[in-house]
């Protein structure tokens, strides 16, 4: 477990990654009772807020001009630590009080799982292969992801 603290680069490849693919990409909300936006905007109990946190992952006011690109140093500080981002800035876990019991569980299985596969096969994405979101409330690939495996043993 202590070793899994020192994995900072595979920490942010993880984070990136859940930032520009959150496998839950939407959320939605609605008030218990009449409500308004600090941007003035007034919301009743029958009216929903649409969040989406894949939007929210790419917007440069929040993530700067390089918001597209995949920058797991975007996760490290200068003094080589892991970089921590507020809830309702990196939102794949979402945020508040019904945010994701799960969340330190899911990076520690994820990392023993990358660790794992990464220090014993080669993996690359077969050339051409289409890559695209499916239409779906949990976000898939439309055609999977077809790669090529060797092993390094
Ligand atoms: C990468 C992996 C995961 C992601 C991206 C994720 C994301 C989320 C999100 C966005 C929510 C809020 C859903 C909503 O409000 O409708 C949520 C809730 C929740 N997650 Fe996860 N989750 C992950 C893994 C896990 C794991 C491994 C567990 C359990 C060990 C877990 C347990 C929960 C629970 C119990 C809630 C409900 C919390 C509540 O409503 O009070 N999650 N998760």
């Amino acid at each position: 477990m202590d070793e899994l603290k020192k994995f900072n680069y595979l920490h942010g490849a993880l984070r990136e990654t859940l930032r520009l693919f959150p496998p839950i990409p939407f959320q939605h909300k609605a008030p218990l009772k009449p409500d308004r936006f600090l941007s003035g905007h007034e919301i009743n109990t029958n009216e929903k807020t649409l969040l989406c946190f894949c939007a929210m992952g790419r917007m440069e006011s929040m993530w700067g001009k390089d918001c597209l690109e995949f920058k797991p140093e975007r996760w490290i500080t200068e003094l080589g630590n892991t970089k921590v981002e507020p809830s309702f800035k990196f939102t794949a876990f979402n945020a508040g009080s019904r945010s994701c019991l799960g969340k330190d569980m899911s990076f520690i299985q994820l990392k023993i799982v990358a660790a794992a596969i990464i220090s014993r096969f080669q993996i690359r994405v077969v050339e051409g292969h289409p890559i695209s979101p499916s239409d779906s409330v949990v976000l898939h690939m439309k055609h999977g992801l077809k790669v090529k495996v060797s092993s390094y043993i």
